[in-house]
C-alpha cells in the first residue's frame, strides 16, 4: 500500500499558483526528501497532505485515508515537525515533551527517552523560551516523534542544527526509516538528501520536476567528471579513466581529487541561479 497518495493537489494564495496541479506517490518505508528553491511550494503542499490546509482542488491520501477534511484517527499515526514551531509557553523542555506524549498517552518514561535520543538532557529544566535556536528545532523533532508514529513528515529539520546535530539526526532518522517507518522531509542541504533519501522530488514554482532515486537524477544530469589536482589545476573530462592513466603515467597522481555530478548539480540545473522572491 501507498503511505501517501497525492492527485493534482493545487494550492493558489491570490494570483499565486503555490502548487500547481502536483501527483506523486509515496510507498511505505520509503525515505523521500522534497528540494527546492525558497517559495517552490514545499511547505504549503506538506501542510496539505499533513491535513493542516485545505487544498483548493486535488485530493491526498494517508495511509489509506484521505486527509481531508480533516481525519482525527490519522493523528496517532503521523508526526509532523513544522518549520516554525509553536510551543507551549513557560513550559521547561521535559514539560513541553511530557504534554505531547500525555495526548497520545505515551508513557512518561518514553518520553524521556527522547530527551536522551535529541541530546536535551542538560536542557530538560530549561524553558522553552531559553532554548538556542537548534536546541528547541530538537525538541521539536521529539515532540514530532514521541508517539513513534509511522509517517513522520518534518520541514527543515537540520536547519538551524550544528554539524554533530545534523549527523545525529540524521542517523535517528535513518534508524527510524530501517525499523519501517515512512519519511518524507523538506531540506535546502543537498548532501542530506544524497545520504538519507531513497527518492528525491524537486519543487520549483509550484511544480514537481522530477522524483527520482539520487543516482538516477545525478546520471541523468550526464555531467562531465572534474579532476582537480594537488597543484590547483582542474581537469574536466568525459573519459576520467583515460585521463588518470595518464597522470599515472606521469606521476601526478599524488593528492588529486575526482568529483562527479552532485545533486546540487543537478538541482541548479533544474532550477537555474537566480534568486527567489
Ligand atoms: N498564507 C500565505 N498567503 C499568501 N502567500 C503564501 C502563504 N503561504 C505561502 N505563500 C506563498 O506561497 C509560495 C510558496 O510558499 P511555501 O512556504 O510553500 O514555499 P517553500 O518551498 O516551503 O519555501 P522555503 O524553502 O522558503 O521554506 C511563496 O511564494 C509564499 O510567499
Amino acid at each position: 500500500m501507498a503511505a501517501i497518495e497525492v492527485v493534482d493537489l493545487s494550492m493558489t494564495y491570490g494570483d499565486l499558483r503555490a502548487v500547481d496541479a502536483v501527483s506523486l506517490e509515496v510507498a511505505e518505508g520509503e525515505f523521500v526528501g522534497i528540494l527546492g528553491p525558497n517559495g517552490a511550494g514545499k511547505t504549503t503542499l506538506l501542510e496539505m497532505v499533513e491535513g493542516l490546509r485545505e487544498p483548493d482542488s486535488g485530493r491526498a491520501t494517508v495511509l489509506g485515508m484521505p486527509v481531508w477534511p480533516r481525519n482525527a484517527g490519522l493523528l496517532p499515526r503521523i508526526g509532523v515537525q513544522l518549520q516554525a514551531s509553536a510551543f507551549f509557553e513557560r513550559l521547561t523542555a521535559r514539560e513541553q515533551l511530557h504534554t505531547f506524549a500525555a495526548l497520545y498517552a505515551v508513557p512518561v518514561r518514553e518520553a524521556d527517552d527522547w530527551l536522551e535520543r535529541v541530546g536535551l538532557v542538560e536542557k530538560a529544566d530549561t524553558r522553552v523560551e531559553d532554548l538556542s535556536g537548534g536546541q528547541a528545532q530538537r525538541l521539536s523533532i521529539a515532540c514530532a516523534l514521541v508517539h513513534d508514529p509511522e509517517l513522520v513528515f518534518l520541514d527543515e529539520p537540520t536547519a538551524a542544527l550544528d554539524p554533530q546535530a545534523r549527523r545525529n539526526l540524521w542517523d535517528l532518522l535513518s534508524g527510524l526509516n530501517d525499523s519501517g517507518r515512512t519519511v518524507v522531509l523538506t531540506t535546502h542541504y543537498m548532501d542530506e538528501a544524497e545520504v538519507l533519501c531513497d527518492r528525491v522530488a524537486i519543487m520549483d514554482a509550484g511544480a514537481i520536476l522530477r522524483f527520482d532515486t539520487p543516482d538516477a537524477l545525478i546520471r541523468g544530469l550526464d555531467a562531465p567528471t572534474r579532476i582537480l589536482l594537488a597543484d590547483g589545476e582542474v581537469l574536466t573530462t568525459r573519459d576520467p579513466a583515460q585521463e588518470i592513466a595518464r597522470l599515472a603515467d606521469e606521476h601526478r597522481l599524488d593528492g588529486i581529487r575526482v568529483q562527479t555530478g552532485t545533486l546540487e548539480d543537478v538541482f541548479l540545473d533544474l532550477t537555474g541561479r537566480e534568486y527567489r522572491a
